[in-house]
């Protein structure tokens, strides 16, 4: 079993999936991770983000681990973890990028298919792409200042600056942000993220929340 939480930057797809996930007893998939430590990796050794060839071989020669836990996913590679990292704003600004890579693209699809269900996946996405075959589709959304105003907490830019990058990744992101035609839109805007939260679990159909 399989349920899918896309939607736009900062919408609170993370912090919901997990929610969702602890509700249910599951984990929870974050597909933006590994963008982003592919983002991370490239950026330590000093490679072109677009090149796509040299981002691949790094990545294989550097293969990561993601421990996909309800209460949060953490990456390693090696003996090293780099999930506090994964969230810098150096990070953002080079993420899409490295995510309208084609070949990048396919390296994060085929880990994510490789997990063993059932698990919540969160990204863009998970309902139309990757899992389109999954038993429950949500798609989070919220103005760009809402967003940046909630981002604003764990980051240091204030929030117009974090609003301009969010629209900007926005942009960037389109081609594989339209949510899937079966998911549920829910604006997150006017609601508390527990209310998000109950508001996914309320829509769950039986099979789905009985596992
Ligand atoms: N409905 C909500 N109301 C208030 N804050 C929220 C809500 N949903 C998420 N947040 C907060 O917004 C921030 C971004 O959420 P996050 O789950 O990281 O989003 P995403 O995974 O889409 O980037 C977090 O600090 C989170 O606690
Ligand atoms: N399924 C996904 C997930 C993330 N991404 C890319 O990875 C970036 C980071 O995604 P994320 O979900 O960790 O971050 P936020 O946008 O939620 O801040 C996005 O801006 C996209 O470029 C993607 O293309 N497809």
């Amino acid at each position: 079993m399989i349920v899918t939480i896309d939607g736009v930057a900062a919408s609170g797809k993370s912090s919901v999936a997990s929610g969702v996930a602890r509700a249910l007893g599951i984990p929870y998939v974050s597909s933006g991770l590994l963008y982003r430590t592919a983002t991370l990796l490239g950026l330590e050794a000093g490679l072109e983000l677009n090149d796509a060839t040299a981002l691949l071989a790094h990545l294989r020669a550097n293969p990561l681990r993601l421990e996909p836990r309800a209460k949060g996913n953490r990456v390693w590679v090696g003996e090293r973890e780099l999930t506090a990292e994964l969230h810098s704003s150096r990070v953002d600004a080079g993420v899409s990028r490295v995510a309208a890579l084609p070949e990048v693209r396919a390296w994060v699809d085929a880990q994510l298919r490789a997990l063993p269900e059932p698990f919540v996946a969160e990204g863009r996405d998970m309902g139309t792409n990757v899992f389109p075959h999954a038993g429950a589709k949500f798609y989070l959304t919220a103005s760009p200042r809402v967003r940046a105003e909630r981002r604003a907490k764990e980051r240091p830019e204030d929030v117009p600056a974090i609003e301009a990058a969010l629209t900007e990744r926005d942009r960037l992101d389109t081609v594989q942000s339209a949510p899937a035609p079966d998911a549920r839109v829910i604006d997150t805007g006017p609601l508390t993220l527990d209310e998000v939260i109950g508001a996914v679990l309320s829509e769950l159909p039986e099979h789905v929340s009985r596992g």
